[in-house]
């Protein structure tokens, strides 16, 4: 036992109580056996490295949080450059340094977007001085008065054939780019959206290479405006990064530096499009959603680790004549609330992966000019970016509440987490654009069409429009045909109840727009059915290890059901199951958290991060958690000083004058 009461001998018997082998959940969280050796060899050199440390992040000023990101940016590349690490590991390294700041949207949004619209004059020509951090970009997009309607953009690129140049402009206060991350300090470029006009006509948003600040002393360029649009949420957190603002003023490019694999502008001034379709010019969003479901598994399971750890250490109550106290994960509440979380997190990290090959997939298709699954894949990765980030943010936050009052404190690491994560919920979009896509293929069934890829489902109308569910005991739930079957009929009833809706509207418009929170559920619906289902076809592929499968298999039960208990009234009056149904189901999650219990600290290890990258003293791996909380504490700038500053000015005077009173 350590000093004051840690029990780290609590973690180690818990582990011990596992019924499964965890070096092979490993390798089914992280994908391949390689990918855990990369991501372990990878988060060790981070966490032993001093420039590296974050433990003292939330105490700095924003500008030395700032100085401190700068700092260990170019640090990391320098270890990049020096160890000649893969991008594969180059980016791991970069996930592990845990510091939100403008290499993310250099790699993440300023290189795919090049790739994604740039010719290959283009990428030859600007992609190399990417690679080599010879310049430095980023994505500018949002204007302070437009986010959502990226067609309502109002900056202005007007070709000027006598100079065979673009002047950049922005003609009001609302247009100046607002938001784009690394453009306050940081860029020295950007790939700016920017309506077209040439021969005196509005061809609309497309995608332009502007440098904006000097290459030789940073300063910005003649015509720019440039800064930082402000603190924001929380300490420390976002604040590492430079979210900016940026006007121009009739600043002028060349011709060739309009994105021009989309469409082009001749020396002449005249605008051609080519035969790729239009949509592909928010390619750079598709691509950055797929990597933020991805991030929405880490950051969960980062949470979830650290409130099963603390919750297997942490004791209240229960003992009447002074022997120990019970852990509060025995609580039945607390596994209710926790153990949906970690199931949540498997799915989250199955459901990124398929994403993932399905971005793959499609980049692949569109290079051999196959257009076919681009709508599947907008609708995807939009969906499931809405429906995972907005879950995960309450998660972490439940995660807080669930460590009780030292879930409060910085030293939890979960304030600063959550901090830093909530936005994710709002960048790249809080609409589920999946609802048209769902109605598309409504009308696209009614017509005899079959559906492919996730939305197959739908082509199976006859059954999943009238079939009741078949289950009788709690067991029979854990027939995985008996989930899908039930998610799929609450999927398309909901979704065949809006379009029919929307057809007694006096236009499709009106009709989409009164039913609009009907249509968010019926793709929230959706989309889950699709977390679901690949959760249960990763449970279909070989996995190794003894007891991984079975754990697995828990996970993914507990994940579609709690589902179903929270969405019940969905899958009541839809007519998916009875009363009696949902209370089986209940009933099974019940026995299911019983059996994850002895299982629970074993799990989260599976995610296998390190004490620095987790940040938190309360979900340390050796669970000596007390003496660590103490330790933290002193390190606050408030205890530099016995009696604090201010004592003599604000304090003492009051507290003379009361003396005063009281005697009198
Ligand atoms: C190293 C890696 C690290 C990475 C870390 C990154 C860190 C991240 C840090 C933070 C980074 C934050 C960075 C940031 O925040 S960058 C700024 C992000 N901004 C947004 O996300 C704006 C959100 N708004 C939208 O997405 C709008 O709804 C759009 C622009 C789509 C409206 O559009 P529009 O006004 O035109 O209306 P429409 O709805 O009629 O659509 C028209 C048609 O287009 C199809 N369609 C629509 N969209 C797509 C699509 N994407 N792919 C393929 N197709 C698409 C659509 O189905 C329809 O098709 P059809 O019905 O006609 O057939
Ligand atoms: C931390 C952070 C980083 C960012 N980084 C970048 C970046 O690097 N580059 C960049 O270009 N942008 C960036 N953004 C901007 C971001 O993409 C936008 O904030 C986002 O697209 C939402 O747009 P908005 O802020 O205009 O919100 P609004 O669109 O004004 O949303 C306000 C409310 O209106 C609702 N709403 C909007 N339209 C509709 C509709 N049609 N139907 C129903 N409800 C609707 C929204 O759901 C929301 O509830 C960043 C934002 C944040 C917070």
């Amino acid at each position: 036992m350590a000093d004051g009461g840690g029990e780290p001998d609590q973690l180690a018997g818990e582990r011990a109580t596992a019924q499964f082998d965890v070096d092979g959940m490993k390798v089914a969280w992280a994908g391949s056996r390689h990918a855990v050796e990369v991501a372990d060899r990878m988060a060790r050199l981070v966490a032993s490295d001093p420039v590296f440390r974050k433990d003292t992040r939330t105490m700095l000023s924003r500008k030395e949080l700032f100085k401190d990101t700068l700092k260990k940016a170019a640090h990391a590349w320098k270890r990049i450059v020096e160890l000649r690490l893969t991008e594969e590991e180059a980016n791991l390294l970069r996930l592990y340094v845990d510091q939100p700041g403008y290499v993310d949207l250099h790699w993440g949004m300023f290189v795919p977007a090049i790739k994604g619209q740039g010719t290959e004059e283009q990428q030859k020509k600007w992609l190399p001085m990417a690679y080599k951090f010879q310049i430095i970009g980023c994505y500018a997009q949002t204007e302070l008065g437009h986010g959502s309607n990226v067609q309502g953009l109002e900056t202005t690129a007007t070709f000027d054939p006598s100079a065979d140049e673009f002047v950049m402009h922005s003609p009001t206060l609302t247009s100046s780019k607002w938001w784009p991350g690394g453009l306050g300090k940081a860029s020295t470029h950007a790939v700016v959206y920017a309506r077209l006009i040439t021969e005196g006509k509005d061809y609309g948003i497309h995608g332009f290479i502007v440098q904006l600040r000097s290459l030789d002393d940073h300063s910005p360029l003649p015509g720019v405006t440039l800064g930082d649009i402000g603190g924001k949420f929380g300490s420390g957190a976002y604040n590492s990064m430079d979210n900016g603002v940026l006007r121009f003023d009739h600043v002028r490019i060349p011709r060739d530096q309009m994105l021009m694999r989309l469409s082009q502008v001749t020396r002449e001034g005249k605008y051609v499009h080519s035969d790729v379709p239009k949509q592909l010019l928010y390619g750079t969003m598709v691509y950055v959603r797929q990597t933020i479901v991805a991030d929405a598994s880490k950051a969960l399971s980062r949470a979830v680790c650290i409130a099963v750890r603390y919750s297997a250490i942490r004791k209240q109550f229960g003992s009447q004549d002074g022997g120990p106290e019970t852990q509060v994960l025995n609580y039945k509440t607390q596994q209710s609330r926790l153990f949906p979380l970690l199931a949540s997190a498997y799915a989250y990290r199955f459901v990124g992966q398929w994403l993932k090959w399905l971005y793959t997939d499609v980049t692949q298709k569109l290079e051999a000019k196959d257009y076919s699954t681009l709508p599947e894949a907008h609708a995807c990765t939009a969906g499931l970016k809405s429906v995972t980030t907005s879950a995960t943010a309450d998660a972490i936050e439940e995660c807080r509440k669930l460590c009780g009052g030292h879930g409060y404190l910085n030293s939890s690491g979960l304030p600063e987490l959550f901090a830093v994560y909530v936005p994710a919920c709002t960048y790249e979009g809080d609409n589920v654009q999946v609802a048209r896509f769902l109605m598309k293929t409504v009308a696209q069934v009614a017509t005899g069409k079959q559906p492919v890829g996730t939305i197959a489902y739908m082509g199976n109308i006859q059954h999943l429009m009238q079939c009741k569910s078949a289950v009788n005991t709690a067991e029979d739930w854990l027939n995985p045909a008996a989930i899908k079957e039930v998610f799929e009929a609450r999927a398309l009833r909901m979704a065949v109840n809006c379009a029919q809706n929307i057809s007694k509207a006096p236009s499709q418009e009106e009709g989409f727009s009164e039913l609009s929170p009907d249509l968010l559920e019926a793709a929230v619906a959706h989309v889950q059915l699709i977390i679901v289902t690949k959760f249960i076809e990763k449970l279909q592929e070989d996995i190794p290890g003894p007891g991984v499968k079975e754990q697995l298999q828990k996970l993914c039960s507990i994940y579609a059901l709690h589902l179903l208990h929270k969405h019940l009234g969905d899958f009541l009056s839809t007519g998916c199951i009875t009363a009696r149904q949902g209370a089986l189901a209940n009933e099974l999650l019940g026995k299911l958290y019983a059996q994850v219990r002895p299982n629970a600290v074993a799990l989260v290890d599976a995610f296998d991060y390190t004490d620095h990258y987790l940040g938190s003293v309360l979900g340390r791996y050796d669970g000596d958690v007390y003496p660590a909380l103490y330790e933290e504490a002193w390190k606050d700038p408030l205890n530099e000083t016995v009696v604090p500053d201010g004592y003599q000015e604000h304090l003492r005077p009051l507290l003379k004058q009361q003396l005063k009173l009281s005697r009198l």
